[in-house]
């Protein structure tokens, strides 16, 4: 959970650097997965008669995600306002929830079960770890321990896209208004989209996948292959996590951005919007 305390919460640049940070969190994440068989049984809802004797009709990874999320759920994880559950009716937390400063307009968006419908659907299937999709290892506690660690760094992503809109709209509130009102999500997408980031951040990524997949021999010199090619393992496919972002993670982030934005208004009287219009960040 980001420190909201420390810093200006909706400086761009921070958000941004967390959004990149996020990116090594990911990669690595998609690296210890690929330790492991595709095992895609644990994607099977009801592949396991024990669960289903449990009364658990979801898959092994559903199970995973309910069962960490109900724990994780009662230490107050899910009061943060960058934390985002997959798993609907959570317990209360067992302590008080910690003061964060209000920074979001109140939303209730979740994106969790697009997110999870996509990485099975997707990101398994692909074998982005490089393994074939039909292997089963037997390791389905660990393989569905990482899946979980994977889908929580990309959701963490994603919803970051809220800062973002928030950022922006603060930046000049009357650029964004007519657009919401008139519920013109084209419009608020092309002025929250930035190729010129998003070009940069792909290049970033895949020289990243290919520094961070990249073999050591014992005596730490880099692997190279028989043309004296470093050697990219099969730990991860490099133009899949880039995919991963082109067509997935980016698009996603940017319609939390674009949903966001359409209910930011919701709750404030006629006054209260035109005064926003009238304002821009650090002009108070
Ligand atoms: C996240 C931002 O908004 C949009 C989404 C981006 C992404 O998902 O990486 C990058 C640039 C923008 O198109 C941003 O402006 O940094």
């Amino acid at each position: 959970m980001e420190n909201f305390i420390i810093g200006d919460p909706l400086s761009l640049d921070r958000i941004r650097g967390v959004l990149t940070r996020l990116e090594d969190t990911i990669i690595f994440s998609l690296i210890e997965r690929a330790q492991f068989a595709q095992n895609p049984r644990i994607y099977q809802k009801g592949a396991f008669a024990e669960l289903t004797a449990l009364g658990f009709h979801g898959s092994w990874l559903e199970w995973f995600l309910k069962e960490t999320e109900t724990f994780h759920a009662k230490a107050r994880r899910y009061t943060s306002p960058d934390e985002y559950p997959f798993t609907c009716d959570l317990p209360a937390p067992v302590l008080p929830p910690l003061k964060y400063p209000k920074i979001l307009h109140p939303n209730k968006i979740n994106v969790n079960q697009s997110i999870l419908s996509f990485y099975v659907r997707t990101i398994r299937a692909k074998g982005i770890t490089g393994d074939d999709e039909f292997e089963d290892d037997g390791n389905y506690g660990s393989a569905a321990t990482i899946d979980v660690e994977v889908l929580q760094s990309i959701s963490k992503r994603v919803h970051y896209g809220k800062f973002v809109s928030e950022s922006k709209f603060q930046d000049n509130p009357a650029a964004f208004i007519p657009h919401i009102q008139e519920r013109d999500r084209c419009a608020l997408a092309g002025l929250i989209t930035k190729p010129e980031v998003e070009k940069k951040l792909l290049q970033r990524l895949h020289k990243k996948a290919v520094t961070y997949a990249q073999d050591f021999a014992p005596d730490g010199e880099i692997m190279r292959d028989a043309n004296g090619n470093i050697g990219i393992t099969a730990k991860i496919d490099v133009d899949g996590v880039v995919d991963l972002y082109e067509s997935f993670i980016i698009p996603i982030t940017k319609e939390v951005e674009v949903d966001y934005l359409l209910q930011r208004l919701d709750g404030l009287s006629a006054e209260d919007i035109e005064n926003l219009k009238q304002r821009r960040r650090g002009a108070v």
